[in-house]
């Protein structure tokens, strides 16, 4: 078992220390008691998510696994936003190959998170829509600050969520509150979402979020890790699969869509209401 050596934990701490320095998108530190590890999203201004962070995201979570992490906290840098979802500037009049890559890595993200061996919990110290709200999803449980908003809008600029994230959803809040949710595009203040159990806590102040969060990880310390990621890979293993099989099928529907006009247009359109940065003409 991991960390069970002050060696190996030592070993591992550096490994990580190394790792990040190589990583300048996600800064990842070990807690040396607890042996949990706080992978802290910090792409400027608002973690969007484009190819590079979603690399990056996916290779640090390969490592958390082959280093039998005993705990994951993922936050962010920004004090405003957790992440802003996909980087809607890099969708506008995309490269077809690096729209294939990124959203292939979007899969690859969620596949390992939401499938991933050790516990996971999102501090959501900021906003977190559409792609914000399925890294907060994948977690298996979400501490919230106050006056933040979270939700899957993709109805609202044009598309459907794809189906592992409906089922992240449904898993998470029920069927009934996700096709509410989810037909509307709904965006959900911090209160609200702890109404409808879309997060589970919420905190006044990043240090309490991440106090609550380690409360969560500890709770673990007792249960042996395999009959614990047995049982997590029981519960959502179906949803991964479906995901696995259905993978390159979804990158062709994907890349047809977003480089069809009509999304470009829609897309355009909501970039000029919503974003203060607009389209170059
Ligand atoms: C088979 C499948 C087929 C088809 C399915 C197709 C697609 C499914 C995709 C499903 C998965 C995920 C989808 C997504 O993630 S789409 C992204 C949706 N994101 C949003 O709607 C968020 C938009 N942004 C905001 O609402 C606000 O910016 C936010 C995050 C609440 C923060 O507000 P605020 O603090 O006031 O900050 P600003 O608005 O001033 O923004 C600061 C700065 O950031 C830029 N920015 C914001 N969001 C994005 C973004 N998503 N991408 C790129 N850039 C973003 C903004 O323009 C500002 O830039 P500036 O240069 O002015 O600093």
């Amino acid at each position: 078992m991991a960390f069970r050596t002050a060696r190996n934990l030592a070993y591992f701490s550096n490994y990580i220390r190394n790792y990040s320095t190589n990583g300048p998108l996600v800064n990842v530190t070990v807690n040396e008691k607890s042996g949990f590890a706080t992978a802290t999203l910090q792409r400027p201004s608002v973690n969007s998510l484009n190819l590079e962070l979603l690399t990056e995201i996916s290779h640090t979570l390969q490592q958390l696994e082959k280093n039998k992490c005993r705990g994951l906290i993922l936050t962010s840098a920004s004090n405003k936003v957790f992440s802003a979802g996909l980087d809607l500037f890099e969708l506008h009049k995309p490269n077809a190959d690096k729209i294939k890559q990124m959203w292939s890595t979007l899969q690859e993200v969620w596949i390992k998170l939401y499938g991933s061996s050790y516990p996971t919990v999102a501090v959501v110290n900021g906003h977190a829509p559409a792609g914000g709200c399925m890294l907060a999803l994948s977690c298996e449980y979400r501490v919230m600050l106050n006056n933040f908003i979270i939700g899957l809008n993709e109805a609202q600029i044009g598309f459907s969520a794809p189906m592992w994230l409906i089922d992240g959803m449904r898993n998470t809040i029920g069927s009934r509150q996700a096709e509410f949710a989810l037909t509307a595009g709904t965006l959900f203040k911090t209160e609200e979402a702890l109404k409808i159990g879309l997060v589970d806590e919420v905190a006044q102040s990043k240090e309490e979020a991440i106090e609550k969060a380690e409360k969560f990880l500890n709770k673990f310390a007792k249960i042996p890790p395999h009959a614990r990621s047995m049982t997590k890979a029981a519960l959502r293993g179906a949803n991964i699969q479906a995901l696995v099989r259905n993978k390159d099928e979804e990158v062709r529907s994907y890349v047809d869509f977003v480089t069809d006009s009509q999304f470009q247009d829609s897309l355009g359109e909501f970039i000029e209401l919503n974003l203060k940065q607009k389209l170059s003409k």
